[in-house]
C-alpha cells in the first residue's frame, strides 16, 4: 500500500505548530477525586507539533489508536493523560517532541435541594486540557457553572418603589398598625416593584499544580458555587424555591461582583497554580449581555 506520510516529502517545507484531529467522539471513564469513575460521552481534540520541516505529515491514525485504549482499557485521570501524552510523542519519534489533548464531556453531579434536600442531576460543561510542552506537563481544567444573579441597581429601584407604595398606603408620619402593615406586605401592592435577575454562566478554567493527582471537578464546582451562592437547582420544592428567593435577594450581583466573588475564592485555592474567568449574565434588562473577565495575574499565564 501507498503509505504517503512515510514515503514522500513536503512539497512545501515547515515546521508546524499543531498537527492533529479535532471533535473525535468518543465514550470514555472519567476518574474524579471524591466521586465514583463515571462514563461521559467526550469530544476529544489530539495533536503534535511537526518540528520535521521536510516530513509530509503525522500518523493521524497513532493518536487515535492511543485515545482508543484510553477509552477502552483505561479512566481518564492526571496519571493516565500524562501517559497519553508522553505516547503521543514517542508514536511521533523525529517527528514531534510536543504534545495536546482536550476532552470536553458533560459531567452529572447529583446535587441538594437548599431546603429539603432533595437530591437531582446537574450537568456541567467540563473540559480538561493536557500539553506536553519542552518537557513540561502542563494540566487545565475548566467547567461552566450556572447560576442566578439579581442586579443589585434594579433592587435598589424596587425598594423605592415599595417604599414610595408605603408612602401612599399609610403615609409618612402617623401611627401606623402592624398588623396592617403586615397584612398589606403579603399582597401584590406590599411588593410593588421585583428586581430583575437573570441566569447566568461562570466560566472558569484553573491550571492544576502537581501536587493535584486527581481530577479535581468537584472541588471546583464546590468552591465556584460557594462563592456565587445562587447555583441553578434541579429539584426544587416549594421551601427550596423560598430559600432560594432568600439567597438572590441576599447575594445581589453585578458581573463584576461575580467576577470579585470568584477571583477571591480562587485565589484561597493554592492548589490551582493559574486560573482564567468570565462571568455571562444573560441580561432579562436588556438583549445583551453583561460580562466581566478576570484572571489570577500570573506572569506568562493567563491572559484576558
Ligand atoms: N497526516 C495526515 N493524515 C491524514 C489527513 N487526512 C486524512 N489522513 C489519513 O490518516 C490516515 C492515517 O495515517 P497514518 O497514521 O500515517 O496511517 P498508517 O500509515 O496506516 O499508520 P502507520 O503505519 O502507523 O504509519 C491516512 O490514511 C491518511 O491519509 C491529513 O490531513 N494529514
Amino acid at each position: 500500500m501507498p503509505d504517503i506520510a512515510n514515503q514522500t516529502k513536503a512539497q512545501t517545507e515547515g515546521a508546524l505548530d499543531w498537527v492533529g484531529m479535532s471533535n473525535i467522539e468518543m465514550p470514555l471513564v472519567v476518574g474524579a477525586a471524591n466521586e465514583p469513575e463515571r462514563p461521559v460521552s467526550a469530544l476529544v481534540d489530539a495533536f503534535v507539533n511537526l518540528k520535521d520541516p521536510k516530513a509530509k505529515g503525522i500518523h493521524m491514525s497513532r493518536l487515535y489508536l492511543l485515545l482508543e485504549d484510553l477509552s477502552n482499557n483505561n479512566v481518564l485521570s492526571h496519571q493516565s493523560l500524562s501517559k497519553l501524552l508522553h505516547d503521543f510523542i514517542d508514536s511521533h519519534e523525529g517527528l514531534a517532541d510536543q504534545a495536546y489533548v482536550k476532552f470536553s464531556f458533560d459531567y452529572h453531579l447529583r446535587r441538594k435541594a437548599l431546603i429539603s434536600k432533595k437530591p437531582g442531576w446537574k450537568a456541567y460543561p467540563v473540559t480538561v486540557i493536557g500539553r506536553y510542552d519542552h518537557g513540561k506537563l502542563y494540566l487545565q481544567l475548566g467547567v461552566d457553572v450556572p447560576y442566578s444573579s439579581t442586579c443589585p441597581c434594579s433592587a435598589a429601584l424596587a425598594r423605592q418603589l415599595i417604599q414610595d407604595a408605603f408612602a401612599d398606603q399609610f403615609g409618612t408620619d402617623a401611627d401606623v398598625d402592624a398588623e396592617m402593615v403586615h397584612r398589606w406586605l403579603g399582597t401584590t401592592q406590599g411588593i410593588v416593584a421585583t428586581p430583575h435577575s437573570q441566569r447566568s454562566i461562570a466560566e472558569v478554567k484553573v491550571v492544576m499544580g502537581e501536587e493535584i493527582s486527581e481530577l479535581p471537578i468537584i472541588a471546583l464546582v464546590d468552591a465556584i458555587e460557594e462563592a456565587l451562592q445562587t447555583p441553578v437547582q434541579a429539584a426544587v420544592k416549594r421551601e427550596d424555591e423560598q430559600e432560594f428567593a432568600r439567597l438572590n435577594g441576599q447575594n445581589l450581583m453585578f458581573c463584576e461582583d461575580a467576577a470579585r466573588r470568584l477571583q477571591h475564592a480562587l485565589n484561597q485555592h493554592k492548589e490551582f497554580s493559574d486560573f482564567w474567568v468570565r462571568v455571562n449574565h444573560y441580561e432579562s434588562l436588556h438583549a445583551h449581555d453583561a460580562v466581566s473577565i478576570t484572571t489570577k495575574g500570573v506572569p506568562g499565564g493567563f491572559k484576558s
